[in-house]
């Protein structure tokens, strides 16, 4: 939809473009979720920028970043392109697949719309996938209430092991919880158990072959029961990237002598 530099105004960050991490920042924190659940508006009502909003689908193309302050604390905050899936089929999935995984984010927001939760959990399963420091943030609870429909935050959190926290980030309703359970999440307060698929016995079988050879290669800084999920998928572009950051031997997203490596 030609989203340009200069179309994102000063607000956004020149991260789209030009990766600058926050050298003060204690935390790094990532939202993702499906499009239009409210990402960017709960990105600018936390950092005070103005990363494009609106009421279509796919306004956030690349992912931009800004910085908050929590209790004294300096968190970077990093605001993913909206997706479906995490299996890239297109840039978006890819960016933001490549940020959860590679990226190594403190905590992940995964913001879901509580209108139509069901479609929303797919891609919360598939980022618990990836890492376990999760919270979902269930946003829109101002038009699940005006559409009579209740969320039972405290059984969606059993069933999916991680925080669950209600907001209507239009509002500003619910961020403090959001910001206190991010920050226990990110400074390993709070663990977690999450909720994972588990495959068919074949495909099991082949991840417990690989995945000893996988942590051989990158030790415990990447998932490998994702990763081997993703080879034996065949997908290339998940064997470019882990190539790249074990090249840089640094987290993706860094920037490295100039280059970004997403
Ligand atoms: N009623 C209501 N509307 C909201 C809320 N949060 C966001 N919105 C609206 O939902 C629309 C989409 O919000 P965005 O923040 O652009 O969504 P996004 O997830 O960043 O979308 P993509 O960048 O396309 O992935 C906008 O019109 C927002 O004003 C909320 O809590 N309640
Ligand atoms: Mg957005």
């Amino acid at each position: 939809m030609g989203l340009t530099y200069q179309s994102c105004g000063s607000g956004v960050n020149k991260e789209v473009f030009l990766n600058r991490s926050s050298p003060e920042a204690q935390y790094v924190i990532a939202l993702a979720g499906n499009p239009n659940t409210g990402k960017s508006t709960l990105f600018n009502a936390l950092t005070g920028l103005n990363q494009h909003t609106g009421n279509w689908p796919g306004k956030t193309v690349l992912r931009a970043e800004g910085k908050y302050v929590f209790q004294g604390l300096v968190y970077n905050l990093i605001d993913l392109p909206g997706t479906y899936s995490l299996l890239a089929h297109s840039t978006e999935e890819q960016v933001a697949r490549d940020y959860l995984c590679f990226g190594k984010p403190d905590a992940t927001i995964v913001v879901v719309d509580a209108t139509c939760l069901e479609r929303n959990l797919n891609l919360v399963l598939q980022v618990l996938e990836i890492t376990a420091r999760v919270v979902v943030c269930v946003n829109l609870m101002d038009e699940a209430k005006r559409k009579n429909i209740e969320v039972d935050i405290y059984s969606l959190s059993a069933e999916l092991g991680v925080p669950v926290v209600a907001t209507a980030a239009r509002d500003g309703m619910g961020l403090e919880t959001l910001l206190q359970t991010v920050a226990r999440i990110a400074d390993g307060t709070i663990k977690t158990t999450p909720c994972i698929v588990n495959y068919d016995e074949v495909i099991e079988q082949c991840i417990t072959k690989l995945e000893p050879t996988i942590k051989e290669l990158v030790g415990e800084q990447f998932n490998s029961r994702w990763l081997a999920l993703r080879l034996l998928d065949r997908d290339q572009t998940v064997i470019n990237s882990l190539k790249k950051c074990l090249a840089k031997g640094t987290r993706v997203g860094a920037m490295v002598g100039g280059e970004i490596l997403v």
